[in-house]
């Protein structure tokens, strides 16, 4: 029986466990597409992907929920922008997305608020730490949560890996898809899923741009026409630093010099430009393995991530 073409709208975590495992009795892959809504083309290209890796019958959830616990409170969490009504018809459009999983609240909140103490331990997300009863365990993927997008964001995934794994335990799917365009999230929760035995199969899917170059981000809205304009030397500087090196030029200063100085040239202000192995997301100073160029940059109040792998041919 094909999906029907309205997803089911659950909100409720036992609901959501119930569905799955009924849909897995009557011999159906459950396949799982987690984001924070704001849809558009890069996560309508993820559901194609958990649509292409089932083998046989599907049930496709895609999850809409900001999760506060990822966001610090300096952070944009009140202004991430949402539209569930454009969200469902965008996914009804699908075709084969059989439900929404979209629960007001995912944490237990706390009886008591435990102030931040000197070391800033505390109130370090917006979850506001619940204190007292309330929520208080975490998953941290030690090592490769440090660097890139977890120098500047100090709770980004702490709060991530704990949300997915919360998402896996209520969803319980066979299959869950990733973007590459959060790469360092990515090859997170595929460590955690391998670390911690979950029985998951991980897909990374490609990253999608605009016809200009420009990533797909829900965070694009917030852009100013100029501001646009200028974030296009992001994708830009990775593609010729993705030429030069696969040309010869393969060391990593260099090119990172050359992206900043692009970049910053352009009206950027660079959070980091970093090349690293596309496993283990350590530093290389040669491209002679399978690496990948990681960038974050603000242009005005938007700060933007992408990245390029690169293969070198042996
Ligand atoms: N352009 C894209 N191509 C492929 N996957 C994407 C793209 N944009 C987002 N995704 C993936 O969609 C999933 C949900 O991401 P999310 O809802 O945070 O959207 P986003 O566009 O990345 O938003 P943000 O503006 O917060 O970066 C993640 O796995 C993310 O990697
Ligand atoms: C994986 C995720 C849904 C967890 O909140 C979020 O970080 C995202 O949308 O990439
Ligand atoms: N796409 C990752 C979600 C975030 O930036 O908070």
């Amino acid at each position: 029986m094909a999906a029907p073409s309205e997803p089911e709208v659950i909100r409720d975590k036992a609901a959501m466990r119930a569905w799955s495992r009924r849909r897995r009795a009557e011999g159906k892959t459950v396949a799982f597409v987690p984001t924070m809504g704001f849809l558009h083309e890069g996560h309508l290209s993820l559901v194609s992907t958990a649509a292409a890796a089932c083998a046989g019958p599907a049930a496709i959830v895609v999850s809409i929920y900001v999760n506060p616990s990822q966001f610090a409170p300096t952070e944009d969490l009140a202004t991430y922008p949402s539209d569930f009504a454009g969200d469902l018809r965008k996914l009804a459009a699908t075709g084969v997305v059989a439900a929404v999983f979209s629960p007001p609240d995912l944490y237990f909140r706390g009886s008591a608020r435990r102030p931040a103490d000197a070391s800033g331990n505390g109130a370090i997300s917006c979850l506001d730490e619940a204190g007292g009863d309330g929520h208080e365990t975490w998953i941290r993927v030690e090592q490769l949560e440090k660097g890139l997008c977890g120098s500047s964001r100090p709770v980004f995934f702490r709060g991530v890996a704990t949300v997915v794994a919360k998402l896996f335990n209520i969803v319980e799917p066979d299959i869950a898809v990733f973007g590459k365009k959060d790469y360092q999230q990515w090859r997170i929760i595929c460590r955690m899923v391998r670390d911690l035995d979950f029985a998951i199969e991980i897909i990374g899917s490609e990253i999608v741009r605009e016809a200009d170059g420009l990533a797909m981000s829900s965070r694009n809205v917030h852009l100013s026409c100029g501001e646009r304009q200028k974030a296009l030397s992001i994708s830009r500087s990775l593609a010729n630093a993705k030429t030069a090196a696969l040309s010869g030029n393969n060391h990593s200063q260099q090119i990172k010099d050359q992206i900043v100085q692009a970049l910053t040239e352009a009206g950027g202000r660079v959070d980091y430009v970093e090349i690293v192995e596309q496993e283990s997301l350590v530093p290389v100073e040669r491209i002679d393995r399978p690496s990948v160029i990681c960038v974050a940059a603000w242009f005005g109040k938007v700060r933007l991530i992408d990245n390029i792998e690169i293969q070198v041919p042996s």
